[in-house]
């Protein structure tokens, strides 16, 4: 099979500080302050064209950092993407302006992936009708509840029509009714052997959907592999971990940002 998207060894670095002080101080002496926090370590993985793979893992795992890093929205600190040929890709929650309505924020988007206007003007019907959001496009996004701005968002998206979708908590917002339409688009995208990347914490989503899954646990990859292989031993973990104290799941936290094993709960 065809690669879409290969990940080799990503790294993401964010500098913590101790207060607002220390975050100027380290402008002038960039060594001395600050605390190196990696929010991904060593993270690899292929796609293949027409693979579905989703992101699991507990908060603050790296799942979004990731998405963005592949969809070219923040840059990595080490280690390298590569995205096979004239690849387009787009994540769906990536820059809606608040002060703009919803129809300059479809133009805009357009306009900087390249579309020319009259390619807009066919676009825009689409878009708008299949977000539902009927005279709202005309109000401004800050007015949008998040439902109406994950609408707009994958309305936006999908009818783009990218080679690589990157659908990151889009659906687990708005309703049934609209999270279903959006099933069925995206078993198009599929079939027509598009790349997805889906995000989210809903595990029936992710059965229901995905090939694959890789499961990311404080920036490192824990598993990556078949849904009906990774899955059962992420619900396993996620009752073990449900049952930890505050203080286990700290002790938990620490030891694997330090890429410790822990039995108790692999
Ligand atoms: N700009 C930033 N500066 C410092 N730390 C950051 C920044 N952005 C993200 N992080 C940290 O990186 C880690 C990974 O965050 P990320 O949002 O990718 O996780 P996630 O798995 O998507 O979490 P969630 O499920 O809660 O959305 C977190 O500890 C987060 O606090």
């Amino acid at each position: 099979m065809e690669k879409s998207i290969i990940v080799k060894h990503i790294m993401k670095k964010y500098k913590l500080y101790n207060g607002s002080k220390e975050r100027l101080l380290d402008l002038i002496s960039p060594k001395s302050y600050g605390e190196d926090f990696y929010a991904l370590n060593d993270v690899s993985f292929e796609a293949e064209k027409g693979d579905v793979i989703g992101f699991i893992g507990i908060n603050g795992s790296g799942k979004s950092t990731l998405s963005n890093i592949i969809a070219g929205i923040v840059p990595e600190t080490g280690g390298d993407v590569v995205v096979n040929g004239e690849t387009s890709i787009i994540a769906v929650s990536a820059g809606l302006k608040g002060d703009l309505t919803g129809r300059d924020n479809i133009e805009l988007k357009c306009l900087m992936l390249g579309f020319s206007k009259e390619e807009i003007k066919e676009l825009e019907p689409k878009i708008i009708e299949f977000s539902e959001l009927d005279k709202f496009i005309d109000q401004p996004v800050k007015s949008y509840s998040s439902g109406m701005k994950s609408r707009l968002g994958f309305a936006i998206s999908v009818n783009i029509d990218p080679d690589i979708l990157i659908i990151d908590e889009a659906l687990s917002v708005g309703d049934k009714a609209f999270s279903e339409k959006s099933l069925e688009k995206m078993k198009e995208f599929k079939q027509k052997g598009k790349t997805m990347i889906f995000v989210s914490h809903s595990i029936g989503q992710m059965k229901k959907f995905c090939d694959k899954i890789l499961w990311l646990e404080y920036g490192r990859v824990k598993a990556f592999g078949q849904v009906e292989e990774v899955m059962p031993k992420y619900e396993a973990f996620l009752k073990n971990y449900k049952k930890m104290s505050k203080k286990a799941r700290e002790e938990y936290k620490e030891a694997s940002l330090k890429g410790q094993q822990k039995p108790l709960l692999t």
